[in-house]
């Protein structure tokens, strides 16, 4: 099962934010739906998203709809994972050619998006194998499996082929706050899979690491910087710090199209923010088949307010005083580049630690 794809004229995706409770599949038919769905991570994981603006142009482009426009609202839908806007100007450079044009480099981008996740799965597990040892404890953040790419993934790919392999040690997942996608998102692929993993609140990654408990960190990214800096999930900065202090390896798996030899580091990207109620709540997850996704941004289920006036007792009911509770939500963090062992991507791996560049 694909993540997302073209079917019949319209985008298909897996509703991200229903699982782990229910595995539904949406189906947009109008620019405005898939933005939204990008907007509420229905949709969501760098590559993906890369596919989602190409395919997103396609369609545009056989509908009756100011296609410039279009292709704006897509390119900025979220501002920091570099795939959206990249996808959607590939296929975009083809709408003077026609629909069907546009439609293959949309095609064009989901295929090899597959052939990459192949490749950096093979090149990442060999890595992983030759940096931390026969058996490997790692640790990864937020979801880098089949569900942020098309199949496969990037960091959980290389992972996942590890366990094929029979090589793999044990695997922390790291919650990922505020919308969870370790807990709820690699939870599930890794229990698919038929993988041994313990889900982890973000704060223990790097006290596990001290504790000896973990051989490696294997994540993946949203921008790659010309001089190497890693954009990827909120906490993945203090995993970073923490395989520093361990001295263990700190592996980014992430495919071409993520890095971005336009942007000089870390400094000059926009980093999302996400606003105030991911963060004054805790997600409590909804048993499987019990309701349907919400429509506002996050998972489905019902969330519980944990921070401010009444939140001891908050309801829908409890929430006079919540605006003037604060709280700051960047949805992503900047590893710099001397923190990061190495890049592996489809074509390459870039020992950052023995100096070589992006
Ligand atoms: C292979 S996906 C790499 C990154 O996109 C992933 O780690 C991540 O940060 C996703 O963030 P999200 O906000 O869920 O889109």
């Amino acid at each position: 099962m694909r993540t997302i794809d073209w079917v019949d004229g319209a985008v298909e995706i897996i509703d991200q934010t229903a699982l782990p409770g229910r595995l539904t599949v949406l189906r947009l038919t109008t620019v405005e739906q898939l933005v939204a769905a990008i907007q509420r991570l229905a949709v969501r994981g760098a590559p993906a998203l890369g596919v989602a603006g190409a395919l997103g142009v396609a369609m545009a482009a056989r509908q009756s709809t100011d296609r410039a426009a279009a292709v704006r609202l897509l390119e900025t839908a979220r501002p920091t994972a570099v795939n959206l806007a990249w996808g959607a100007r590939r296929a975009a450079a083809r709408l003077p050619e026609g629909a069907d044009a546009v439609l293959a480099e949309a095609l064009s981008v989901r295929d090899e998006e597959i052939e990459a996740s192949a490749a950096m799965a093979t090149r990442g597990a060999d890595l992983l194998a030759e940096l931390c040892g026969a058996r490997p404890r790692l640790l990864t953040h937020c979801n880098t499996g089949a569900l942020a790419t098309v199949v496969g993934g990037t960091a959980l790919g290389a992972v996942l082929e590890l366990h094929r392999r029979d090589t793999l040690g044990t695997v922390v997942a790291s919650e990922t706050r505020p919308l969870l996608q370790g807990a709820r998102l690699t939870a599930w692929e890794l229990g698919r899979a038929g993988v041994t993993y313990r889900v982890a609140v973000d704060g223990a990654g790097p006290f596990l690491m001290a504790r000896g408990e973990v051989d490696g960190v294997v994540l993946g990214a949203d921008r790659i910087c010309a001089n190497g800096d890693v954009i990827n999930k909120i906490g993945s900065y203090a995993h970073a710090l923490g395989a520093h202090r361990a001295g263990i390896p700190f592996v980014v798996v992430a495919p071409e199209s993520t890095v971005d030899m336009a942007t000089a580091s870390g400094a000059d990207v926009e980093i999302e923010d996400r606003g105030a109620d991911e963060v004054l709540s805790v997600h409590r997850s909804p048993a499987p088949d019990s309701r349907p996704p919400i429509p506002s941004a996050g998972p489905a289920g019902p969330d519980a307010r944990s921070a401010g006036p009444g939140a001891e007792s908050a309801g829908p009911d409890q929430s006079a005083g919540w605006a003037t509770v604060g709280a700051v939500n960047p949805a992503f963090d900047v590893t710099p580049h001397d923190l990061v062992t190495a890049i592996v991507t489809e074509r390459r791996v870039i020992r950052l630690d023995r100096g070589e560049r992006v």
